[in-house]
């Protein structure tokens, strides 16, 4: 049963590939709730589903079975081109390696999702990026090409990319896995501030010990099932 402040839930979730003799079931039956404003972690060995799970709670995946509900919509039930329209205004995406375009500019790269999200106009667009990359801390970085920036740099690029539409909730796959120590806990410093600021909810998956510890809750898979998830802090 979902509770008010859920803004995700997914229910018997089961995600196979392959068919036949060759069938490969991944994920197992995850029944998971993030509240809003939630920061949270998700761990668990390599190939124990994390990036399936990240996936499909982010709609670019389709599960096997099993119910999953954002913001009081059932996902399960809306056509595709809803679903885009969905996918780009509620849910940023954060990924290991940045995947900004190398030849645009810092601001350019922030700008982008707003291109695929009609009505926002290009003045109005350009100021928000700005703003972002000032509150990422690179307000001397704006105007660089993504081949110009620090490992660090693109990775607070892209959480401001992330970050452009507003989304309520936010899905980051390892997203300092790339990163040196220190540049992975300017990063985390800067996810939480955001959370804390903004209440935007965050599910990271990561193997840093240290990551998972910063985040609010911590959710473990393992196997395609989930074996423990810390209730969140009140
Ligand atoms: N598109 C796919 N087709 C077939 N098998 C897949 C596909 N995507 C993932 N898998 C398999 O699903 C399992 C879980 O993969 P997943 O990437 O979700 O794990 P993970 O926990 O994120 O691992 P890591 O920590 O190494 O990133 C793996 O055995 C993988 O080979």
């Amino acid at each position: 049963m979902s509770a008010p402040e859920d803004i995700v839930v997914i229910e018997g979730m089961t995600k196979n590939f392959g068919s036949g003799d060759a069938t490969q079931k991944v994920l197992k039956g995850i029944d998971l709730s993030l509240a809003k404003g939630s920061l949270a972690a998700l761990q668990g060995r390599s190939g124990s589903g994390k990036s399936t799970l990240l996936s499909i709670l982010g709609t670019l995946m389709k599960p096997t079975a099993g119910q999953h509900e954002m913001l009081g919509q059932d996902l399960g039930r809306i056509s595709e081109r809803d679903l885009t329209e969905f996918r780009n205004r509620h849910i940023g995406f954060v990924f290991q390696f940045h995947h900004l375009f190398p030849d645009l500019t810092a601001l350019e790269n922030v700008m982008f999702p707003s291109a695929m999200h009609m009505g926002r106009e290009t003045r109005a667009a350009r100021r928000r990026a700005a703003d972002l990359l000032v509150r990422v801390g690179l307000e001397d970085r704006i105007g660089f090409r993504a081949t110009a920036l620090s490992g660090g740099q693109k990775q607070r690029v892209a959480i401001a990319r992330a970050l452009m539409n507003t989304p309520e909730l936010v899905l980051a796959d390892e997203p300092t896995g790339n990163l040196d120590r220190e540049s992975a806990d300017q990063v985390m410093d800067l996810v939480r501030e955001i959370n804390a600021e903004d209440h935007t909810t965050f599910l990271i998956s990561t193997h840093d010990e240290k990551i998972a510890d910063g985040c609010r809750r911590q959710i473990h898979l393992d196997d395609g099932q989930i074996v423990a998830s810390a209730p969140p802090a009140k």
